[in-house]
This record gives C-alpha cells, sequence and structure tokens, in this order.
C-alpha cells in the first residue's frame, strides 16, 4: 500500500495543531518530522520538545527523519517524545548497524536514509535489518527543492536491491514531491511519498486528496 508522510517542515507553525488535526482527519499515514541539527545540514529545525507536545492530540504515525550527526546520541530521547519511526542517515552514523540496533531495541521502526550521491551499495549488509530505506530526492536541509532526476533510477534500483535481498522494506522518498511528478517515483518503485511543500500549500485537505488519487492504481 502506497503511504503519505506530510512533511511539517511545510507547516505554518503558528497553527501547527490545527494542520495536523487536518492531514490525520484527510487520512494521511504518517507525519513527517524532520529534525535538523544545523551541522548534518545547514538549517536546524525542532527536536523533541515540538515532537512531545504534538503527541498529545495525534495518534498519527510519526515517521521521524533526523538529520543529525551521531543521531545513537538520542535514540532514546526521540523514542520519549514519540517517534513510532526513526530514519538516521548513513552518512551520519558511524555506527550504522549499531544505531539501528537501538532503534530497534527501543520498539521502534528503523530506517537508514541515504543522501543523492550516496550509493546504495552502503547498505548491502544492512538491508535486512531495516523496515524502511529513505532515498532522498535533493539534498537534505531544506523544502521547497527540485527533485534530482537522476534519484530516478536510484529508486529503481533500491527496488531491485529490495527484491534480490528478500528485504521486507518500505521504500521512501523525500524532496521537491508534487502531484505532477509523484507518478515517476511511484512507477520507480517509492511506496512511502514525503511531500512537504505540496501538502501545505493550499487547502491541505485537498492536496491530500489528489495525492491518495494518484495513490490508487498503484494500490491496486
Ligand atoms: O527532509 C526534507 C528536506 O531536508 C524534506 O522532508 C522536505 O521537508 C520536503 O519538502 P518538499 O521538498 O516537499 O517541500
Amino acid at each position: 500500500m502506497i503511504k503519505l508522510a506530510p512533511s511539517i517542515l511545510a507547516s505554518d507553525f503558528n497553527i501547527l495543531g490545527e494542520q495536523i488535526r487536518q492531514i490525520e482527519n484527510a487520512k494521511a499515514e504518517y507525519l513527517h518530522i524532520d529534525v535538523m541539527d544545523g551541522s548534518f545540514v545547514p538549517s536546524i529545525s525542532f527536536g523533541m520538545p515540538l515532537i512531545a507536545s504534538i503527541r498529545k492530540n495525534s495518534k498519527l504515525i510519526f515517521d521521524v527523519h533526523l538529520m543529525v550527526e551521531e543521531p545513537i546520541r538520542y535514540i532514546k530521547d526521540f523514542k520519549e517524545a514519540g517517534a513510532d519511526i526513526i530514519t538516521v542517515h548513513t552518512e551520519a552514523c558511524t555506527h550504522l548497524h549499531r544505531t539501528i540496533s537501538l532503534i530497534k531495541e527501543n520498539g521502534l521502526k528503523a530506517g537508514v536514509a541515504l543522501n543523492p550521491s550516496t550509493p546504495l551499495n552502503s547498505l548491502e549488509y544492512i538491508i535486512r535489518d531495516l523496515d524502511m530505506v529513505l532515498i532522498m530526492t535533493v539534498n537534505p536541509g531544506f523544502g521547497g527543492q527540485s527533485l534530482i532526476p537522476a534519484t530516478l533510477s536510484k529508486i529503481k534500483d533500491m527496488k531491485e536491491m529490495a527484491i534480490r535481498t528478500e528485504a521486507s522494506i518500505d521504500i521512501e522518498v523525500d524532496g521537491g514531491i508534487m502531484i505532477s511528478n509523484v507518478d515517476q517515483v511511484l512507477q520507480a518503485g517509492a511506496n512511502v511519498i514525503v511531500s512537504g511543500t505540496s501538502v501545505f500549500n493550499g487547502d491541505i485537505t485537498q492536496n491530500i486528496v489528489e495525492f491518495k488519487k494518484k495513490f490508487q492504481q498503484y494500490n491496486s
């Protein structure tokens, strides 16, 4: 099943609670939460206190994307704040296997994200331990960028790798995804679609309806 993960990086923080309610009512599957540390990526976004606060009023699956150096230091904190899925960057982890093991020991689903230039073979020995791989379709750090076309063949290669290794994983894609290009990532093999700008700009409910219409043919 194809899942939509609206990224709150593009939300209006002044009315964040209300916008999350709209997302929940429109039946998006995940809430994508981008945590940025100002070191692994240039920007700083938000952290555990915000997640703990929105957790109180939402039953959505919290899909937390840590753009943070050595995220192993914070896994327990993000679990306590309310994360359901934690995705870490392979480029940010000295000990990726240990980091993934810690996420799983905390009872959470574990994902690994790859920057656009990072090859898939960095996953070869860990793929069977993962619930999700996040293929970044832009360089992480900012919303509102354009999808990098070369990442489409990477998604295809990722799908082939998952089949070859018999790994039962979700393939999430993130960055520059909108109604007009979502078919391309779905055809390439993605099944979890992150979108910020294209969900939050304009009518959130209607935007989610449009994404879901696109998903229908891939769900049947
Ligand atoms: O992780 C990131 C950016 O680093 C993304 O989650 C963006 O927030 C997606 O936003 P759009 O490209 O859809 O505006």
